[in-house]
């Protein structure tokens, strides 16, 4: 059994229950064998970044606790993603589940099918704010910034909005 390393998931819904996906998929998640949930962001209604013609989403962000590997842990998210039968037509397009691996520890991995930290993470509103929240003083690798220094650099979007109920880390683990 390798060392438990801390890592970063971003989470987002915008087709069906949103909500109900984000708390399945994380429930799922935490029953995985070597997974752990540690923490979980507010919850947000965010606003569709790239292709834009699509629902708005609801996205947060969560600290797990993992002794799989960066490879075997894709390999999870994405077989949850699929579990919750996932469909997805556009690039960037609507989805019931989108689960991406932000940050490993302090790794920086560029393989053909998976990049950490996430390429697309620090111009990302929908991922900086929730996850400033529970890793704020967090470095980037590869970057020289924190999470929270790029959050701040990027101002304060509109339309990023936490949702006042948000998922709490009892009712997904218990
Ligand atoms: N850090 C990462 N987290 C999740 N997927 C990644 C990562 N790096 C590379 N990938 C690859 O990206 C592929 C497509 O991911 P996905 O469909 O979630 O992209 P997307 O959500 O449409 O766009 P984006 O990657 O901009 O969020 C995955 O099958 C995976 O192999
Ligand atoms: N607001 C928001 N926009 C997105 C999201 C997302 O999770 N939230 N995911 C995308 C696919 O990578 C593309 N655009």
């Amino acid at each position: 059994m390798s060392q438990a390393m801390t890592a970063h998931l971003g989470l987002g819904s915008n087709l069906g229950d949103r909500r109900l996906q984000l708390e399945e998929a994380l429930r799922r998640l935490h029953r995985r064998e070597g997974i752990q949930l540690t923490r979980l962001s507010s919850l947000y209604e965010t606003a569709p970044v790239g292709f834009l013609d699509q629902p708005p989403f609801l996205n947060l962000c969560a600290e797990i606790r993992t002794t799989l590997s960066p490879a075997v842990l894709l390999r999870t998210l994405l077989q949850v993603e699929q579990e919750l039968h996932r469909v997805r037509r556009v690039r960037w397009g609507p989805r019931t589940i989108d689960v991406d691996l932000l940050l490993y520890g302090d790794r920086i991995l560029r393989e053909e099918r998976l990049t950490v930290p996430h390429p697309r993470m620090t111009e990302r509103p929908f991922v900086l704010i929730p996850l400033a929240e529970i890793a704020g003083e967090i470095p980037v690798p590869g970057t020289g910034k924190t999470v929270h220094q790029w959050r701040a650099e990027m101002g304060t979007p509109e339309d990023v909005v936490p949702l006042p109920n948000p998922l709490t880390l009892e009712q997904v683990t218990t």
